[in-house]
């Protein structure tokens, strides 16, 4: 069944765009840059993935919300079923959304946005939004729900690309989640880290220590590291200068790195690499790639704006491991010296296919061998 509030609602582009529908969740206006996700299920894991803070996630399936939202389980304080503590998203954009039929649903998604204070839209032409962004390239845009914009341009906010959201997504102290087996101390530099991630790595059997990306190196060694890991994060990686710096300096201590999506962007930053904005970014759960070691291709997760768009752009010290057969985007790198290893996709695929999990398998052996 479907859910219209007598709300209305609206969603803004900055083209000049304005659609009118109906609005969900929690009254209010928010801004953001509009980017859109063809995933078709696994909405609880992506609203709540930091990487999507600061921005207005429109979905492309039709029907969202059938499932509705699970009540959050957490083992040593890594959510199962959740990528953070709270929706990330500013708004949320779909074509119709839903009543919830299913066993284990403690709310609807209507309901949920509500409670967390997230502006929604349903019943627009989710299409003609998709079609605009990927003609004119990622744009800002506003979102209201329940509230007449008198200008919508009123409401546009500093712009997504040169906003540092860490502060937002990145913990404020140091956060242990003690593993099963002995297998010592991975440090986590953690700018808004899908907890997918860390449990891939605390399954492992190590102990996970999660510390706030503004971090200084002396901090993070201080905790006597068997591995380093940069996970994934909002925004643009090119104004994280000071973890750019840091790792760099991290990187001389010859620890086995793992980065992952913004960690694999400002790892390639700090060897010096270019990461670039891409036109509409990567955001689904089906995007191939392909292992240029082995010739296998994988289904995978995705959730990027920039990327290494070719391979010109890839640090000298790094090879490919990789890359998007659609647009030839890199997606991976590894040094043939060192034990580092990046992938900008997702391995933990929360949501997603699991294809590409047994990366944490490797990085785990790289870590044991490594003393
Ligand atoms: N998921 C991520 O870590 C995304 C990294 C970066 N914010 C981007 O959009 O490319």
């Amino acid at each position: 069944m479907t859910y219209c509030k007598s709300e209305p609602g609206y969603i803004y582009l900055e083209d000049g765009t304005l659609l009118e529908g109906c609005g969900f969740g929690s009254k209010g206006v928010s801004a953001g840059e509009v980017v859109f996700s063809t995933a078709m299920n696994g909405y609880p894991e992506s609203l709540t993935d930091p990487s999507y803070r600061g921005q207005i996630l429109v979905l492309t399936h039709p029907l969202v919300g059938n499932y509705g939202v699970p009540r959050k389980q957490a083992i040593e304080g890594i959510y199962e079923n959740f990528e953070s503590d709270s929706i990330q998203v500013e708004g949320l954009v779909v074509t119709e959304v839903t009543e919830p039929y299913k066993w284990n649903s403690e709310r609807s998604l209507h309901k949920w946005l509500e409670d967390e204070g997230v502006p929604g839209v349903s019943d627009v032409d989710t299409r003609a939004i998709v079609s605009r962004v990927r003609r004119k390239g990622s744009m800002m845009g506003v979102i209201s729900s329940g509230i007449n914009m008198e200008n919508p341009r009123d409401y546009l906010k500093q712009r997504y690309d040169e906003t540092d959201f860490s502060a937002l997504t990145s913990p404020k102290t140091p956060v242990v989640h003690k593993g099963k087996g002995d297998k010592g101390i991975i440090v986590m530099i953690d700018c808004g880290t899908k907890h997918g991630i860390i449990k891939g790595l605390y399954d492992q059997g190590f102990t996970i220590v999660r510390v706030p990306c503004w971090f200084s190196v002396k901090e993070v060694m201080d905790y006597n590291p068997k591995a380093i890991v940069f996970g994934n994060g909002p925004g643009n990686p090119n104004i994280y200068q000071k973890q750019v710096k840091n790792f760099r300096e991290i990187l001389e201590y010859k620890l086995p790195t793992l980065g992952i999506c913004l960690g694999h962007q400002l790892l390639s930053i700090s060897m010096g690499g270019k990461v670039t904005k891409m036109k509409f970014g990567h955001r689904a759960i089906n995007k191939a790639v392909v292992d240029v070691t082995t010739g296998e291709a994988y289904i995978t997760t995705h959730n990027h704006g920039y990327a290494i768009v070719s391979k010109e752009d890839v640090p000298s010290e790094m090879k490919v491991w990789f890359y998007n057969p659609d647009d030839g985007t890199i997606e991976g790198l590894y040094h043939d010296k060192l034990p580092i290893i990046t992938t900008q996709f997702h391995p933990e695929a929360r949501p997603g296919p699991w294809d590409a999990t047994w990366v944490f398998k490797k990085f785990a052996k790289m870590v044991e061998s490594n003393g």
